[in-house]
């Protein structure tokens, strides 16, 4: 260990006396300063090597928690305890895990030396586990997070544990918990604004990394498959404009709970997806899935042969979930031809409490004869009892013929948003190819761009062509072919048809 020099004696006058007694003072001082930092680095690191980690985690926690009471001067601190296992050592407690998620975002891992990595398993709302990484702070780590300009401070903490009894049911493992302090006169922010922020996004993010699900009806209950269908917003070719109000429309209804309530509407939201077959409805569904990462609920009407069935499955879908009806032009004509076939055997299972809407009498079917599937019957659980039971829903029917529609679905307040997926046009075929390719511009697409003004073919079709090949001038060369054949084939068939047409007109003259 290294000391300073000491001072040699000097002879002196009186009044040198006096300097000269300031000046050993000064410099005894200094030697002991020095020294007391040359021990404080030698206990250090004997510290580092003689205690176990334990030991000094608790030491850090208590200079962490000693800083944040008596940092602040006289201000009164209040703190809040989220433990991990409730006192009777049975059963998570969500809020320490939700709490934890939370932190994981505030962390600043070049910030904190010491971080633990922890694996946790979730339990999904449809019963489903999922394994999930977080970073977390390690015992007597903290960290401060800033709430509409308040301080919060975290602090991980961890207590008792007992080796020997470890494993014997004795409760011998520490108790973790987490510890959220800020001032006093924060404490309406804290319990009214911030807890509840914490929980919500820490909703968010489970929603977020969640594995999405498909589930489809079989009798009275759904059966859910994982969904990884891959579509997306990006992906999507379609209009600019239309794809940007649709994500619009669902950013804004996300934001709307209180909205929904004050007007007393249900929190729920219908789209109606038209276009001719392969313009991207399904693709469209599952873009929405993955964009709000809800699980997709696709209903076969055909497997639901009674209403209250119908019942039972809707009421059983989660919040935060999206209902799809494929064709919905088709479901009710195959119901009612079951129906008629099935009538009989169906009298007997009537569920006795359901009465159906008399006001869309027009095109329902007979259900006073079947009493099976009906569109009002469908609207009915749609509009009225199927929103009281839950909420943050989506509705999608999607059709290839809006004009065969029964009025009652297209009447305004139904289906909230009628979204036409068209035939390709340029800017969908841009989308396209940048998916496939990765390109932005071409020497075809000049000539692409003018064929595809000329002829429809759907996004599904193009797809198809571009597919074809790996290397993107051979893919637009057949694409550009498969257009121009087109092209040829529409201007025989219009040839064919005014030549008919115009064949009828002379033999209908010559009659008169
Ligand atoms: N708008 C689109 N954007 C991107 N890909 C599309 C689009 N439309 C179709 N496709 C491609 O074509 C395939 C079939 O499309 P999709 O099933 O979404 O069409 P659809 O309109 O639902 O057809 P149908 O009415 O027959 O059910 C998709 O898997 C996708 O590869």
């Amino acid at each position: 260990m290294d000391h300073l020099p000491l001072p040699a004696p000097v002879l002196s006058s009186p009044s040198q006396h006096g300097a000269g007694r300031a000046l050993d003072a000064y410099k005894t001082a200094l030697a002991t300063a020095a020294s007391a930092a040359a021990y404080a680095v030698m206990a250090r690191s004997m510290a580092r090597e003689l205690l176990p980690e334990e030991l000094r985690a608790a030491a850090r926690w208590l200079a962490a928690a000693a800083s944040a009471r008596f940092g602040r001067g006289d201000r009164e601190r209040h703190t809040i305890v989220i433990r991990r296992q409730y006192d009777t050592g049975y059963g998570e407690n969500h809020l320490f895990e939700a709490a934890r998620a939370y932190l994981a975002t505030r962390i600043d891992p070049r910030a904190m030396r010491r971080l633990c990595l922890a694996r946790s398993r979730a339990k999904e709302p449809d019963g489903c586990g999922r394994w999930s990484t977080l970073l977390c702070m390690e015992p007597g780590g903290s960290t401060v997070d800033v709430f509409d300009g308040v301080e919060f401070t975290w602090t991980s903490v961890e207590t008792g544990g007992d080796e020997k009894k470890k494993g014997k049911g004795g409760g011998g493992s520490p108790r973790e918990s987490l510890e959220l302090s800020f001032d006093a006169e924060h404490t309406d922010t804290a319990l009214e604004r911030y807890v509840p922020f914490v929980m919500s996004t820490a909703e968010e993010l489970q929603m977020r990394d969640r594995a999405l699900r498909i589930f489809m009806n079989e009798g009275r209950s759904w059966h859910g498959i994982n969904h990884q269908h891959p579509a997306t917003f990006d992906t999507l070719a379609m209009d600019p404009a239309l794809k940007d109000a649709v994500i619009a429309d669902l950013d804004r209804f996300l934001k709307r709970r209180d909205y929904y309530r004050r007007i007393g509407k249900a929190w729920k939201r219908g789209y109606l997806l038209y276009g001719p077959p392969g313009t991207g409805k399904s693709s469209l569904v599952a873009a929405m899935a993955n964009y709000l990462r809800f699980n997709l609920y696709d209903l076969d009407l055909s497997e639901v042969r009674l209403n209250s069935a119908l019942q039972k499955l809707l009421i059983h879908m989660p919040n935060k979930s999206i209902l799809v009806i494929e064709d919905i032009d088709c479901c009710f004509d195959a119901a009612a031809s079951r129906k008629d076939a099935k009538a009989p055997e169906l009298v007997d299972q009537l569920d006795p409490d359901y009465t159906s809407d008399s006001s869309d009498e027009g095109w329902q079917v007979n259900t006073q004869q079947a009493k099976g599937i009906t569109l009002s019957g469908l609207l009915n659980f749609i509009d009225g009892l199927w929103s009281t039971c839950g909420e943050e829903r989506i509705i999608v029917f999607t059709t290839n013929y809006k004009e065969r529609l029964d009025p009652a679905l297209l009447r305004p307040g139904r289906m909230d948003m009628h979204i036409y997926m068209g035939y390709c046009g340029w800017e969908a075929f841009r989308t396209l190819a940048r998916n496939y390719f990765l390109v932005d511009d071409h020497e075809l697409f000049p000539e692409i761009q003018e064929l595809l003004s000329a002829v429809d073919v759907t996004p599904a079709e193009v797809s198809e062509m571009l597919l074809r090949s790996e290397d993107v001038d051979v893919a637009l060369w057949g694409l550009r072919e498969f257009l121009r054949e087109r092209i040829r084939k529409t201007r025989k068939e219009t040839e064919k048809k005014h030549g008919a047409e115009a064949a009828e007109e002379v033999v209908a003259q010559k009659a008169v």
